[in-house]
C-alpha cells in the first residue's frame, strides 16, 4: 500500500529518472533489435519513401490538397479502384517527436488499405519549430473536418498516428468540432506507440526545438486531459486500440498502458495491445504489408469482423 494514498510510484517513477536516462528511454532508435540506430532510421525513411513514390504514381489519387491556408496544411487522399466517397476514411499522422517527418514520406498503408476499399489520407502539419504544439492540434482537428466536409457521405473516418503523430490523434478525443463547423464521422482509433503524457518530453533536448513549457505540455497532454476533463466519450461504441511495439522502451509502454487504463475509466472502448518481436519503426513500416497484424487488425476494426 503506498501510504500517500496516490498512485504508488507512478510519476514519481519518470521524476525520479536523471536526464540521461530520460534522454535514453525516449530514443525510441536506441532500444531496436535488428539493426543498429543509425540503419533502422534510414531504412524507415527509405521504405516510406519508397511506399509513398508508388502511392503518388499511382492513379485515384488526389495530391497536396489544401486544408487551410498555410504552406504545410497539405493533406493527399488515396482511392481505393472503385472510387465511390461512401468509403471508409483512414486518415495518418506521421511521427518524428514533432519536429520531423511529412506526409510526403509517410504512406506506408496506402497499397494494402486500398486495395480493400478503404479511402487513405496522408496528413503534414507544421512541425518544430515553425508549428507549436497547439497549432499542430489545432492544423490536425481542421484536416480530420476537412475530410468530413468534402465527403460527408463517408463510412467512417478512423484516426491512426505513430508516435508524436499518436499524440497528435488522441487529442482528437478530446477536440472540440463546434468549432471547425463539422463534427466527424469518427469510428475508430488506431494510437501507435505514442506519447499522451508530454510533460517527461519537457527534459529531454528534443523541447529544445519544441520550446514547451509546463502549461504547454499539460494542456497538450491527452493522458491529463482525460483525467482531470471527466467528459464522457462523445460514442461510447468506438473503439480505441493502443498499440505498441515490443521492443519500444519501458517509458513508452508505461505511457500506453497509463493512457489505456485513463481511456477504459473514462468509459472508452478502449484496448491494449503488445505487438510482438517488434520496435518503433518496424511497428510502422510494416504496414507496407497486407499479411501484417497490425494491417489486419486495423482491416478487422474497419469492416466489424471479430
Ligand atoms: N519517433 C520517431 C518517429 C519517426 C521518425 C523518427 C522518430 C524518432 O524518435 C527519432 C529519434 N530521434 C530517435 O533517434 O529515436
Amino acid at each position: 500500500m503506498d501510504v500517500t494514498g496516490e498512485n504508488p510510484g507512478r510519476e514519481a517513477s519518470w521524476k525520479k529518472m536523471s536526464k540521461e536516462e530520460l534522454e535514453i528511454q525516449y530514443s525510441p532508435s536506441g532500444w531496436v533489435v535488428r539493426r543498429g540506430a543509425e540503419e533502422t532510421l534510414r531504412t524507415y525513411s527509405q521504405i516510406g519513401d519508397e511506399a509513398t513514390k508508388r502511392a503518388q504514381a499511382a492513379r485515384g489519387s488526389l495530391l497536396h490538397v489544401p486544408y487551410g491556408d498555410r504552406e504545410r496544411e497539405r493533406l493527399d487522399i488515396y482511392f481505393p479502384e472503385d472510387e465511390s466517397e461512401a468509403l471508409p476514411f483512414f486518415v495518418f499522422f506521421h511521427g518524428g517527436y514533432w519536429q520531423s517527418g511529412s506526409k510526403d514520406s509517410s504512406a506506408f498503408m496506402v497499397s494494402p488499405l486500398t486495395a480493400q476499399g478503404v479511402a487513405v489520407v496522408v496528413v503534414s502539419y507544421d512541425i518544430a519549430p515553425k508549428g507549436t504544439l497547439d497549432q499542430m492540434v489545432d492544423q490536425v482537428t481542421q484536416s480530420i473536418a476537412f475530410v468530413q466536409k468534402r465527403y460527408p457521405c463517408n463510412e467512417g473516418i478512423y484516426l491512426c498516428g505513430h508516435s508524436a503523430g499518436a499524440h497528435l490523434a488522441a487529442m482528437m478525443l478530446l477536440a472540440n468540432w463546434t468549432k471547425h463547423g463539422a463534427t466527424p464521422n469518427l469510428k475508430g482509433f488506431f494510437l501507435v506507440s505514442g506519447i499522451y503524457d508530454l510533460e517527461p518530453i519537457m527534459h529531454i533536448p528534443e523541447n529544445e526545438a519544441l520550446l514547451m513549457t509546463l502549461e504547454d505540455a499539460q494542456r497538450n497532454s491527452p493522458q491529463r486531459c482525460l483525467e482531470v476533463a471527466l467528459t464522457q466519450p462523445v460514442d461510447a461504441a468506438c473503439p480505441v486500440l493502443v498499440i505498441v511495439g515490443q521492443h519500444d522502451s519501458p517509458e513508452y509502454h508505461r505511457q500506453s498502458r497509463e493512457f489505456y487504463q485513463a481511456l477504459r475509466r473514462g468509459g472508452w472502448k478502449a484496448s491494449f495491445e503488445e505487438l510482438d518481436d517488434l520496435d518503433h519503426f518496424e511497428i510502422i513500416w510494416n504496414l507496407t504489408q497486407k499479411d501484417y497484424v497490425l494491417t489486419q487488425m486495423i482491416l478487422k476494426t474497419i469492416f466489424q469482423e471479430s
